[in-house]
């Protein structure tokens, strides 16, 4: 727990004269620039982007191909570094740290689903779903991990492997993992990718019921944990971004257009409207910068 003790980048205690993060924020990006390559060539992925993300809301991202989903993700993450700009998580400015902090960080306070799941085919569901407090040299806490495991509904499935059970389920068990720390932020990419309608439809209930009911024994204190998950989600499937809070559309590298609590025909009409009218080659640097 050496990160939380860890007050350099905390809002309450920043450097005078330094930008404080926002009070009451899960996730937090300003004027954030991906650049790549230079010169003529260079790519401006994310092109300047201003967000805030309040705790337990359910946001979700889409945008037409390059369009720059999966470099934000990454940035918000702390996957990849911004060219400029500043992301804050939790409070916590991650932009600047080192690469040990940054890993401390995301095994702590992030929680990861990805399409392809992946868990470890060698450890059990309850393994896996300690992993992230194992990797953060954590208590492995079982009695915590059995509790989100029950919440996903799989409690009967703790000492199976992963390789027994169905993609559903498997996505299930990633989910377990995800919340098992508790994270200020989850962070989705394309969860429910790799699943047909129906089990799709599961998994995004769980997500949108973690956000909404915070944890009933939160192991540990702190204003963070009084709120629901807060999730934010990749997805192409405007029935999967109907579940989200809020959809923000992308559209080269910048944030063009949003919509709160959409239908899927209602994401998916101002999808194409997007779509039309979007043009990535616009956002090739040489020629704007
Ligand atoms: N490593 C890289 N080097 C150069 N250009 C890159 C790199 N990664 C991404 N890009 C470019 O940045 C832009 C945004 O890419 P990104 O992968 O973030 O888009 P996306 O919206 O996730 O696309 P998709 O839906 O197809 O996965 C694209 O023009 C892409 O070609």
């Amino acid at each position: 727990m050496r990160l939380r003790s860890d007050k350099r980048h905390q809002a309450d205690d920043v450097p005078e004269g330094a930008p404080a993060a926002t009070p009451g924020l899960a996730v937090e990006l300003r004027g954030v620039r991906r650049q790549y390559g230079r010169g003529a060539g260079a790519v401006h992925a994310l092109a300047g982007v201003d967000l805030a993300l309040p705790r337990g809301t359910f946001t979700a991202v889409m945008g037409p191909s390059g369009s720059g989903k999966s470099t934000f993700l990454q940035c918000a993450a702390g996957l990849d570094r911004p060219t400029s700009g500043s992301v804050y998580l939790g409070g916590t400015e991650i932009t600047g740290m080192g690469e040990n902090e940054l890993t401390e960080l995301r095994r702590s306070r992030i929680g990861f689903v990805f399409q392809a799941f992946n868990l470890l085919p060698s450890l059990t569901v309850e393994q896996n779903v300690l992993l992230p407090m194992r990797l953060a040299g954590e208590r492995q806490d079982r009695r915590r991990a059995d509790a989100v495991l029950a919440q996903v509904g799989l409690a009967d499935k703790a000492r199976r492997r992963p390789g027994e059970l169905s993609g559903g389920q498997q996505q299930r068990v990633a989910v377990a993992r995800a919340l098992v720390t508790n994270p200020d932020v989850i962070f989705a990419d394309e969860p429910t990718g790799a699943l047909d309608t129906g089990t799709a439809a599961e998994i995004l209930g769980l997500l949108r019921h973690a956000v909404d009911h915070p944890p009933s024994s939160p192991l540990r204190t702190g204003s963070r944990h009084a709120h629901g998950a807060t999730v934010v989600m990749v997805t192409h499937d405007p029935a999967a971004a109907a579940w989200a809070d809020r959809v923000l559309f992308l559209s080269d590298g910048a944030f063009a257009d949003q919509l709160e609590h959409g239908s899927a025909e209602q994401i998916a009409a101002r999808m194409t409207t997007l779509s039309a009218r979007t043009s990535r080659p616009g956002a090739m640097a040489g020629a704007a910068a």
